[in-house]
């Protein structure tokens, strides 16, 4: 059975060394048992065989992935590659070009080449190669490193230049370079790699516009005892991180909330609160804690001038409107439409009760909310969905995650705005002419849910990003992962003893992550718990 190479799963990439594999076993045996763990690609580098026993080991191999139904790469040697009419070859640097190489194996064939600078990546795509091994990206026992480690921001670099269709553009200067790429080059990483740390590779080693598709291991299951175990272990956290990495609106999300932090901080947006009387301080503190500017006016005189501060934006929360709020929520709409800004929406107990069921009614009937946001009970009432479970303000009960979807939709859909459920897990929507983005989120501490206005704070912040931010839906998502990140860094503090020194701690964590964006420094972000849906 032929392989077509365009299908070829990178996720989990076994490269063979035998002076690692354990005295109970062989080379083979490690491999076999490699593939019935889930291998999807093999290696053979056997650096140090002759000739005739690489080829002999080599057929032994090739029946296995054969049977398998995965390719088999040879290192370096293309006389072998041809011998055993493997599927492809992997090289080096120093090794030979890839235009003699592609000459002699054809197109069919799978050329991979390892890459350990942007230049090196830059020629690879020139090249057209099928394939880059980007490393080391760890220290590793297995190769004596003739360059430092990468790390993963290294491996990013990486991909920022390896698939991106503008730098094709420029490189090919006006001409056609005949090589342009009609497909996307794969990628794994490699060096040092193992089942603890292939999480955290996948999910840290990303750019907006590609990702990883797989990892390279050698002695996490070469040199594994039971390497079916290892390589089952293996295949399972990756397959997950690919995932969702894989998904382009994690990824955009992911490389812009660091910069949307400090870009908060720099512009210092004006956040005009209509919110309720119960949480006025405690949204004003938080506002000013991310670098924005917060003021709390009712007073429809002022709405105009207020609405005339560059890079002002408005949150209306329903928390304690009364009928006559309702007027003034509508002439705070129409100023700042009138200037051309963000309102974002909290509609606090909606559901609740039948007068607030009709100021939300009339609110949505002048919609245009750039962001509604609201806890499970809210959005639900929002969306005229029945069953709302609530108590006064208070959310209780869940439905299940494809229920509290198809809720978020409905109202994303029938208001046009980005729509934030939130709770345990935050579920974020928005539709547009163009597609739907669709993520759920798992970050936060359970005191979140311990104090009043958690919810309401999170809408000052989210109005505060939404007013720097074109897209609504990108700066909704950074300003929760800003929100729940914090939250349980408050709480490692170790200086959290219940919900009353969660307030400040939380507070100072906020604040202590915009200084780290501002600085650049994006290590918090890692922590996302983000998943597409
Ligand atoms: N059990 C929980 N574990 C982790 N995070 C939570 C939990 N409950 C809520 N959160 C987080 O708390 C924030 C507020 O969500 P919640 O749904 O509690 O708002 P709310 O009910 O509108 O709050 P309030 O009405 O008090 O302002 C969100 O960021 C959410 O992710
Ligand atoms: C407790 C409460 N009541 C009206 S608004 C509010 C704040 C939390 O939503």
């Amino acid at each position: 059975m032929s392989i077509d190479k365009k299908v070829v799963d990178y996720s989990v990439y076994l490269v063979t060394d035998s002076s690692l594999v354990p005295e109970s076993s062989s080379l083979v045996r490690q491999v076999e048992e490699a593939i019935r763990g889930g291998a999807t690609i093999v290696q053979l580098r056997e650096k140090e065989a002759e000739t005739r026993d690489f080829i002999e080991i080599g057929k032994k191999i090739h029946e296995l992935t054969r049977k398998a139904g995965i390719p088999l790469i040879i290192n370096d040697r293309l006389d072998v590659v041809l011998a055993l009419d493997a599927e492809g070859i992997h090289v080096g640097q120093d090794d030979m070009d890839i235009p003699t190489i592609r000459k002699h194996l054809g197109p069919e064939k799978i050329i991979g080449v390892s890459v350990s600078n942007i230049e090196e990546a830059r020629q690879a795509r020139v090249d057209d190669v099928d394939y880059v091994g980007i490393g080391a990206v760890f220290g590793t026992q297995t190769k004596n490193l003739k360059k430092s480690p990468m790390g993963t921001g290294g491996v990013s670099e990486i991909l920022m230049v390896l698939n991106d269709d503008e730098e094709e553009e420029q490189s090919a200067s006006g001409e056609t370079n005949g090589n342009k790429l009609a497909r996307r080059i794969q990628s794994v990483a490699i060096g040092g790699i193992n089942q603890s740390n292939a999480e955290s590779v996948i999910k840290e080693s990303f750019s907006a516009h590609d990702h990883l598709d797989g990892v390279a291991v050698v002695s996490c299951i070469i040199g594994a005892e039971d390497a079916f175990k290892a390589t089952k272990q293996l295949k399972e956290t990756v397959v997950e991180a690919l995932d969702i990495m894989k998904s382009r609106t994690i990824r955009e999300l992911l490389a812009a909330t660091t910069y949307m932090v400090a870009a908060v901080a720099e512009t210092s947006p004006f956040v005009h609160h209509m919110t309720n009387t119960v949480v006025t301080n405690f949204s004003a503190n938080m506002t000013i804690t991310v670098g924005a500017s917060p003021a709390m006016s009712e007073c429809v005189e002022e709405f105009d001038d207020f609405a005339k501060i560059p890079n002002s934006s408005l949150l209306i929360n329903m928390g304690t409107a009364t009928f006559e709020g309702l007027a003034r929520f509508q002439a705070g709409m129409k100023a700042y439409y009138k200037q051309n800004r963000r309102v974002v929406l909290d509609p606090v107990g909606a559901g609740a009760s039948q007068h607030r069921k009709n100021v939300l009614q009339q609110l949505l009937e002048l919609g245009g909310f750039a962001v509604i946001k609201g806890n499970e009970g809210e959005i639900t009432a929002a969306a005229g969905v029945e069953g709302a479970k609530v108590r006064g303000v208070d959310s209780v009960g869940s439905e299940s995650i494809e229920k509290r979807f198809e809720i978020v939709e409905k109202l994303a859909s029938t208001t046009g705005s980005v729509v934030l459920m939130t709770g345990e897990e935050d579920v974020l929507v928005h539709h547009d002419k163009k597609n739907t983005r669709k993520l759920l989120f798992r970050n936060g501490h359970e005191y979140l849910s311990k104090i009043t206005g958690s919810g309401c704070v999170l809408g000052s912040l989210v109005t505060a990003f939404s007013a720097c931010f074109e897209d609504a839906f990108l700066a909704t998502g950074a300003a929760l992962l800003l929100y729940t990140i914090a939250s349980e860094r408050a709480v490692e503090t170790g200086r959290v003893h219940g919900p009353g020194s969660f307030v400040p701690a939380l507070i100072d964590q906020i604040y202590q992550i915009s200084q780290e964006s501002q600085n650049r420094d994006s290590s918090w972000i890692s922590r996302a718990k983000v998943y597409p849906y």
